[in-house]
């Protein structure tokens, strides 16, 4: 009897096995970290044999510590960190270069020259995104413009690129499938999310051969079935797939347009569902593909903020400031406020509304009073800061006025995080009891395929609240802490220009 599903959820800097019963409760997990490589300033890599290794690894802990057996799996559903880029030799399936991580900045110039080219508008306007470092697009080029050998093999049709979730269903498969689906290849800025097809214009600009790309697919069908070796005998259906803030979406039961969720992990995503509609944003957000379900694909207005819990890892191991990530919240609440001190993550650059590639971390409004607890606390309430940002932005290109915000992701456990941003936006913040969404969506994704769940009716229905958070802060009060807020990120915008400019001039 066939009473589970597994999700594998690829994210930044951990690989997680959920599995799911008919309930969409979990069951088992398994989790393990893998390593960040930082070459240089601003660059982040993955290795993508540790990526599958550590993946292929927790499929196998989650089933061995629950004592389920795989042919107990109905489905596998799968769902990563989106843009990371990984280019592999189709014939030894081994990687030519690291996996470059959609945190890394080595493509900015790459990207002010597409700009300086005049690709910005017809960018926007058939890919849905913004011209940065952040996509897959650049991130190819320069592989295929630094490993040696490597262009001359892409046009022989040697190489293959993928970004998370194929490369983990081509491992599945042992070589047998290369695909991805609408909402992954929504994020690579070589995909024509109107026509929906690889768009020429771009990958002629970029120099990258079509061959090299994979097949994109809907996100609920079978894909293909795991290879006998990975899971003991049984051929599991690979059923489902979506970059994971699609796929929370989704795990949110974010069905209706106008439905808006906040996933708060290494960085932090707002996605509100448009439904078939394509919404341009004029404000600096994402038109980005939901999903392809059902016939049919999906729409969705996304803010991408590039640094949220990462931040408070850096407080973790950088600043050595907290032993773990949930200190923060007792630290936080030890003073009353953050005594006018304001922390800009701004470690890779500001995504949305700012995309400056070019932004850099900041600390500013220290006076000699300000504690360690300060610096905690304005390091989470960044977090609901750049929130706002995106949700103003939000409103302002939807028309719609959010009632009710859906939160989740690991960093939701910290209520005085929860209550704060309740209080800065203004709005219910909801909690649900699995906050385990993006796994759940790429689990609903894989059933729904296979026929375990019905409908997304049915899966609407299973949506619980665990808390709900009311806004109590006095709207003068609101307003005076945001316009600091503001103040600070000017001070952050621009800064790895302006050194670079400096060097210049040192040098000539
Ligand atoms: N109690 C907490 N308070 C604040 N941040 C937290 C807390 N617990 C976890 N985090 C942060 O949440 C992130 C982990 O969330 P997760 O959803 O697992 O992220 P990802 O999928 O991006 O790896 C980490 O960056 C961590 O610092
Ligand atoms: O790994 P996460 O959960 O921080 O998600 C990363 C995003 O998909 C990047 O776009």
């Amino acid at each position: 009897m066939k009473k589970y599903i597994m999700a594998l959820d690829q994210g930044t800097t951990s690989s997680r096995a959920i599995l799911f019963d008919h309930n969409g409760k979990i069951i088992g997990i398994a989790q393990k970290e893998f390593t960040q490589f930082y070459p240089k300033a601003g660059w982040v890599e993955h290795d993508p044999m540790e990526i599958w290794g550590t993946q292929s690894g927790v499929a196998r802990e989650v089933l061995e510590k629950t004592g389920i057996l795989p042919h107990e799996i109905a489905a596998i559903g799968i769902t990563n960190q989106r843009e990371t880029t990984i280019v592999w030799d189709k014939a030894t399936g081994k990687p030519i270069h690291n996996a470059i991580v959609w945190q890394c900045r080595r493509t900015a110039n790459l990207c002010d020259e597409l700009k300086k080219k005049g690709m910005e508008e017809y960018i926007r306007n058939y890919t849905g995104l913004v011209v940065d470092a952040y996509f897959s697009g650049t991130k190819i080029k320069w592989i295929l413009d630094h490993v040696e050998g490597a262009r001359e093999k892409a046009e022989k049709g040697e190489l293959l690129f993928g970004t998370v979730d194929t490369w983990l269903i081509w491992n599945l498969t042992r070589g047998k499938v290369h695909v991805t689906d609408y909402s992954n290849a929504s994020r690579t800025m070589l995909y024509n999310i109107k026509e929906l097809k690889w768009d020429e214009k771009i990958l002629k600009e970029l120099n990258i051969p079509a061959s090299m790309l994979p097949e994109v697919k809907p996100s609920s069908m079978v894909y293909g079935y795991t290879d006998h070796q990975t899971f003991g005998g049984a051929d599991i259906p690979i059923a489902g797939a979506a970059g994971d803030q699609q796929a929370a979406l989704f795990g949110q039961a974010c069905f209706q347009p106008g439905m808006t969720k906040n996933t708060y992990g290494t960085g932090c995503f707002m996605l509100m569902n448009t439904g078939e509609k394509h919404v341009p944003s004029n404000n600096g957000l994402l038109t980005t593909l939901a999903w392809g379900v059902d016939g049919k694909v999906e729409y969705a207005l996304e803010g991408s903020i590039f640094v949220a819990g990462a931040a408070v890892q850096w407080l973790r191991d950088e600043l050595r400031l907290i032993r773990d990530a949930e200190d923060t919240e007792y630290l936080a609440t030890k003073v009353k406020n953050s005594n006018g001190v304001y922390v800009v993550p701004a470690f890779t650059g500001m995504g949305a509304p700012y995309w400056d590639m070019y932004a850099r971390g900041t600390i500013v409004g220290l006076t000699r009073g300000a504690k360690a607890e300060h610096i905690i606390r304005a390091t989470l309430e960044a977090i609901a800061y750049q929130t706002r940002d995106v949700l103003e932005a939000m409103q302002e290109d939807s028309g719609i006025q959010l009632q009710t915000l859906k939160v989740d992701g690991g960093a939701v456990s910290n209520n005085f995080l929860m209550q704060f941003q309740s209080d800065l936006l203004g709005v219910k913040v909801e909690r649900p009891e699995v906050t385990e969404t993006t796994a759940l969506g790429a689990a609903y994704l894989a059933g729904l395929a296979v026929g375990f769940w019905k409908d997304k009716e049915e899966i609407a229905y299973k949506w619980k609240v665990d808390n709900t958070f009311y806004p109590s802060m006095e709207e003068m009060e609101r307003e005076k802490m945001y316009k600091g807020w503001k103040r600070a990120v000017n001070r952050a915008l621009k800064w790895a220009l302006e050194e670079e400019e400096e060097t210049e001039i040192e040098v000539n």
